[in-house]
């Protein structure tokens, strides 16, 4: 089944559009980044995801169930400004989500929060670095058990092994009861070691979904003489030329012409060259 399904989904704010079109199938149990340019629409998306904001036409379901207007109960979403009551302690905090929701696991939040023993649960929120807001909002989120997390730049934030204790948490979720983690993030390279799944998205628009190994292995890089372009064939999504020389990211590439060669991209320049070609295009 998948996790996340959306169908038409579009949003405007006014008269702009938000998100336009976006038709996706977000497959269960897997890590599926979510990237793109800034004001592309991810935050947008994620809220439409968990019922926070209402799609202007189109629907999306979670787990099959059309969401309306409000979280669906196997999912949980952390926002960009991480929701927490500035002036209760960790220890509040904890204790006042746990009594709102029925499936709860006070065990999982301590254990999240195992890396920062130096932190008294007596402290106010107000009182914490913006890290640990987050690092409190996360272990919040995973204390309801959800099946389905929705992140919206998580990692920001955080420094170098603060992420990297962020990510292994997450992912002994995944493997450990198949949780399904949508984050959104601008830094491909943190994203390139756990997402199996990849959305880009671009004004609105998507540009690109799926299995990130099977992606990569639709396009290829392709380098020859800046004078011979017509002899690729495939699709050319972006082009460069240094000197007598062009770099073509072309996707279901044909065979290549003599004096022609080709590699597989690496994921980071595959978006940067989607994106590029929308700005220049
Ligand atoms: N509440 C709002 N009212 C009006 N316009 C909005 C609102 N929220 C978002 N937008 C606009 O919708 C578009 C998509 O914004 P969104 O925040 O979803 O993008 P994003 O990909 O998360 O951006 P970023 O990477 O910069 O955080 C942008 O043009 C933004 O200005």
């Amino acid at each position: 089944m998948s996790a996340l399904r959306t169908t038409g989904l579009s949003k405007s704010y006014g008269r702009k559009p938000a998100l336009r079109d976006c038709t996706v199938d977000l497959p269960e149990g897997k890590v599926i980044g979510l990237v793109g340019s800034n004001g592309g629409g991810k935050s947008t998306f994620l809220a439409l995801a968990a019922g926070l904001i209402r799609p202007t036409t189109g629907q999306v379901r979670v787990f099959g169930d059309e969401v309306r207007g409000r979280l669906h109960p196997d999912a949980a979403y952390l926002p960009q400004h991480r929701p927490l009551h500035e002036d209760f302690t960790i220890a509040e905090m904890i204790r006042a989500v746990g009594a709102m929701n029925e499936r709860w696991s006070p065990e999982r939040v301590e254990e999240a929060l195992a890396a920062h023993p130096e932190v008294d649960r007596g402290s106010r929120v107000r009182s914490l670095s913006q890290g640990m807001r987050t690092q409190l909002a996360l272990a919040l989120c995973l204390g309801r058990l959800p099946k389905l997390l929705l992140l919206d730049e998580p990692m920001s934030d955080l420094d170098p092994l603060a992420r990297e204790e962020f990510l292994r948490l997450l992912l002994a979720d995944v493997a450990e009861r198949g949780m399904t983690v949508v984050l959104s993030s601008h830094s491909l390279g943190e994203l390139r070691d756990v997402c199996d799944h990849l959305m880009l998205l671009h004004v609105g628009e998507v540009l690109l979904n799926g299995d990130v190994e099977e992606i990569l292995d639709d396009h290829l890089d392709v380098v020859g003489p800046a004078d011979d372009g017509s002899s690729v064939t495939g699709t050319v999504i972006c082009t460069r030329r240094t000197g007598r020389q062009q770099r073509s990211l072309v996707r279901a590439p044909g065979a290549l012409a003599a004096g022609w060669e080709g590699r597989r991209p690496e994921l980071e320049g595959l978006v940067t060259d989607y994106l590029r070609a929308r700005r220049v295009g």
